[in-house]
């Protein structure tokens, strides 16, 4: 046998990553710069969202709010997952009450174990709730939904409906574990907003971006 050949081509099985649209190729250096590049790009668009006097957070709730009652008007009694704010995420709390008063099911994500898709626990206004990852609360009584409609906050979104979190690729495992892909929808400061979060085969893009006034479907 001749030294330093091989008896079959090399193979890049390694290379290759499961996706939403099948197998593709995954640069591992590009891979990295993506990686580090999202670790910055999340900072600065959290540090700026931060930046934002209270008034000006609370009008840009309030609009998105009134986008959310546009979109949920088509569907009788949903189940609706949202979020309990913080770092300077839109408070939704209000809504989330109104929306439970309209008999409409809500639920909050928690994250069970690092690595693993997000579960989502039926919450109402008398919950008790505890503290979960970040301390963020969540409801103690473990009493799971499915979702309808997927409200998420965005740290960045593009105009393909990409989003950017905060690193731990939670909503992305979710979403690729669910039987059925409910409605999502992010929602975030007009700040959120950047060109592209330079995609990876995992990220799903979501179907609807409400920041504040602007707003657009998925391309
Ligand atoms: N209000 C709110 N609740 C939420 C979310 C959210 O975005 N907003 N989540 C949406 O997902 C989940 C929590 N998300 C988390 C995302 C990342 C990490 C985390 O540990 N991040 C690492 C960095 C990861 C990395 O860069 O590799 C860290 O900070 O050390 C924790 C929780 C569930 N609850
Ligand atoms: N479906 C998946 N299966 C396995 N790993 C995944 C999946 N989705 C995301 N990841 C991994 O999670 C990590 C973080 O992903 P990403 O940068 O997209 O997070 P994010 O969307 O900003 O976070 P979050 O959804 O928690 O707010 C990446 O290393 C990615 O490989």
């Amino acid at each position: 046998m001749n030294e330093g050949t091989f008896s079959s081509p090399p193979c890049f099985a390694h290379e290759l990553q499961q996706g939403p649209n099948g197998y593709e190729m995954v640069d591992e250096r590009t891979a990295t710069d993506v990686a580090r590049w999202r670790k910055a790009e999340r900072e600065r668009l959290i540090a700026a969202r931060l930046a934002v006097p209270m008034e000006e957070r609370i009008a840009t709730a309030q609009k998105i709010i009134e986008a959310l009652d546009g979109l949920t008007a088509a569907y009788s009694r949903p189940a609706v997952a949202l979020y309990w704010p913080f770092r300077g995420e839109p408070d939704l709390r209000g809504w989330m009450v109104a929306l439970h008063g309209q008999g409409a099911r809500v639920a909050l994500p928690v994250v069970v174990a690092k690595g693993r898709p997000l579960v989502f626990r039926e919450w109402h206004p008398e919950c008790r709730m505890e503290r979960g990852i970040w301390n963020i609360p969540v409801p103690a009584e473990d009493r799971r939904l499915v979702p309808d409609i997927v409200v998420s906050p965005v740290v960045g979104a593009d105009r393909d409906g990409y989003r950017l979190g905060y690193g731990g690729g939670y909503y992305d495992r979710t979403l690729a574990s669910l039987p059925v892909r409910p409605m999502t929808v992010g929602v975030g400061h007009p700040s959120a907003e950047i060109d592209t979060i330079f995609p990876q085969p995992h990220d799903i893009p979501f179907d609807r971006m409400i920041l504040e006034g602007r707003q657009w479907e998925r391309k």
